[in-house]
């Protein structure tokens, strides 16, 4: 369960020569009893693992597309709690890991160790909270570890050396690297500086490098991946599945295996 599951399935893309790629969903977008389904596709399109955003009435780092999903989330009810409860329901009929996307506040209303006990319940590898500087990290970490649930940092193309070298020493699972200055959203431009700033941060990291923030292409998987270890993808899988173009998610996810 838990961290393992997700080392496992990065090694198995390993030995296979492929790159990861972990999709990025709305929990609660369409209805929580959709969740379910949707794993379901994702799972057998063959991604590595799946990044499940909790809606925020606040979410400072997300574009449009994320913001609207969001909204559309939390008007259908959709809670921390209420998403913890759900996987810990349907948890048996998977195997993909699962890594919750949330901001730190919706963790404190729920009160900490309640909800790292709740997520370990609920069968989570791992965590991202965009909001939560390494810095402060101390207050959920070590909970965390005992749990076995996975922290994945964020770098930046920002963060200074010396950060950057922390950030990716500490990070577990998996380390995200953010590929853009600004916001989640498609872009129909790669940074150019990108390679570098990959490289760099490969060689600091222990952990997978994976590149997320405006990769919507399966032209973009190919060239970002070839960089790192993989990739994530957010906007662009939110769109494709409301346009119900599952086919084109499925090459999303299949141009990282080529
Ligand atoms: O949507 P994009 O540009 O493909 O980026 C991935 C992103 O959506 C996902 O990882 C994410 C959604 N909200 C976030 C907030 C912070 C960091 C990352 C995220």
């Amino acid at each position: 369960m838990s961290k393992q599951r997700l080392d496992a399935a990065f090694q198995r893309v390993a030995e296979a020569g492929e790159k990861a790629f972990v999709p990025y969903i709305m929990a609660g977008d369409g209805g929580l009893d959709t969740l379910k389904e949707k794993i379901l596709f994702l799972q057998e399109a063959g991604v590595t693992a799946i990044e499940l955003g909790i809606p925020f009435s606040d979410p400072v780092a997300d574009g449009p597309t994320i913001q609207e999903a969001g909204k559309r989330a939390l008007a259908k009810g959709t809670s921390l709690k209420g998403v913890l409860q759900y996987l810990t329901e349907i948890k048996g009929d998977f195997s993909v890991p699962i890594l919750l996307m949330t901001y730190i506040n919706p963790v404190f209303k729920y009160g900490l160790e309640n909800f790292v006990e709740d997520a370990q319940q609920a069968g989570v590898s791992g965590m991202i909270i965009p909001d939560l500087p390494i810095e402060q990290s101390d207050l959920i970490a070590p909970l965390m570890k005992k749990k076995d649930i996975a922290l994945i940092q964020l770098a930046t193309l920002t963060s200074p050396e010396e950060r950057l070298k922390k950030i990716a020493s500490e990070s577990e699972g998996f380390l995200y690297a953010v590929t853009v200055n600004g916001i989640t959203g498609a872009r129909s431009k790669v940074n150019e500086n990108l390679d570098m700033y990959l490289k760099r941060i490969k060689q600091y990291s222990k952990t997978p490098v994976l590149a997320g923030f405006g990769i919507s292409t399966p032209e973009q998987v190919k060239e970002i991946g070839s960089t790192c270890d993989g990739v994530i993808v957010g906007s662009k899988i939110i769109s494709l599945w409301d346009a119900g173009e599952l086919e084109a998610i499925k090459a999303l996810v299949q141009a990282a295996k080529e």
